[in-house]
């Protein structure tokens, strides 16, 4: 790369070649002068104010690529499907998604990314549940100037390696819920659990069938998970019943339906005595009266996976340990905290 310094009273007609900030009192306020801004005679005055002397001219020898152009070919190498890309700004490329969906990091990928000379490349946590516009990633090099042998590894990578992040939009399997405790089938009080888990399965687009109650026995249990099965439930909750006191039979009532437990306690809480269990196909969760009391349980870290088309396994509820405290905050802002956002997980 050449610059040829040119001061700025003899820079009329010149090219800018990249955005000058402004910075006044210590504060940023963005660039004052965008890339490619032709000098006119009223910018020169404008230019002095900003301290500057001299512009730099800009000359790219063979093989050298300006930051704008490595950023924006990068982030296309980088987006998988649902995935936008923009323009660079600030010589940085946002990435954004174009549908509501559940954000897919391909970690490995994205270490041997930020590996390469010069890339940085910065995402939300993997298994985030992100929103259509919502801002997934942002790419950019550091060196006003690198070689495009760089971006070429970068582009390399991304096709062995696969792309770095993609949004899957959540499907809608039809959705039962098996509500357990003698108290609420007996009628002694009024089913408060059933219409959290109605909302929470209907806020990822799923439709569910009437609820379906059965007291603290475990063929009761297996009775109903049957019956939804039977009924085409593609996702099955069971509420309440899943503790140490001997009327907790729920998760014996779900291996009694034939579901096989990937695991019984989540290292998540809220939500410690959580189930996994696939009945064939069909997940079968087991969920605690947390998912009840508070707004945000494992349940929420679970869902959006299962809403993915993710088929769970016990490692995957072991690795949710890594960010799986929640802080309980007076005001709930999640997703936008750590819970659930390990990261590690592949
Ligand atoms: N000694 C221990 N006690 C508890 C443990 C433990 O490990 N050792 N774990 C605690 C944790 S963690 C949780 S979470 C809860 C788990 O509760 P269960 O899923 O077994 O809940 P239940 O016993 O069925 O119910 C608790 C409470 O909530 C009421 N309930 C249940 N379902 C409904 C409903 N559909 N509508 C209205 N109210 C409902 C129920 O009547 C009970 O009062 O256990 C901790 N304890
Ligand atoms: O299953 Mo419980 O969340 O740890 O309250």
């Amino acid at each position: 790369m050449k610059q040829r310094k040119v001061p700025v009273d003899e820079a009329l007609g010149m090219v800018i070649p990249h955005d000058l900030t402004k910075i006044v009192r210590d504060e940023y306020k963005g660039p004052a002068f965008r890339k490619g801004h032709v000098i006119k005679p009223e910018d020169i005055p404008e230019l002095q104010k900003m301290g500057k002397a001299h512009i730099f001219a800009l000359e790219l020898e063979p093989g050298e690529i300006h930051e704008d152009d490595a950023g924006l070919r990068i982030a296309q190498a980088a987006a998988g499907k649902n995935v936008l890309t923009g323009g660079p700004k600030e010589s940085r490329v946002n990435l954004t998604s174009a549908v509501r969906g559940l954000l897919k990091v391909n970690v490995a990928a994205l270490l041997a990314l930020n590996e390469l000379e010069d890339v940085v490349f910065s995402c939300l946590s993997n298994h985030t549940p992100v929103e259509a516009g919502e801002l997934l990633a942002a790419t950019k090099v550091i060196p006003l100037v690198v070689p495009e042998q760089t971006v070429l590894d970068a582009e390399t990578l991304c096709e062995t390696m696969g792309k770095i992040i993609e949004v899957v939009p959540y499907q809608a399997p039809k959705a039962g819920i098996v509500v357990t405790g003698g108290e609420v089938y007996h009628k002694r009080i009024k089913d408060a659990f059933g219409p959290v888990l109605r909302e929470k399965l209907q806020s990822y687009g799923g439709s569910v069938f009437p609820v379906a109650y059965a007291p603290d026995e475990a063929g009761a249990i297996a009775e109903q998970i049957d019956l939804l099965a039977d009924q085409g439930a593609e996702l099955i909750l069971v509420s309440g019943g899943m503790s140490v006191d001997p009327d907790d039979v729920t998760p014996q009532g779900i291996r009694l339906s034939g579901a096989k437990v990937e695991k019984y306690g989540a290292p998540v809480l809220p939500g410690a005595m959580f189930l996994l269990a696939y009945k064939g196909e069909i997940p079968i969760i087991g969920m605690p009266a947390c998912g009840m009391y508070f707004r945000i349980t494992v349940l929420d870290l679970v869902l959006p996976r299962l809403f993915a088309g993710e088929r769970l396994r016990r490692a995957d509820i072991i690795a949710l340990s890594h960010g799986g405290l929640c802080r309980n905050c007076p005001e709930c802002r999640y997703p936008r905290c750590s819970f659930g956002q390990g990261g590690i997980q592949g």
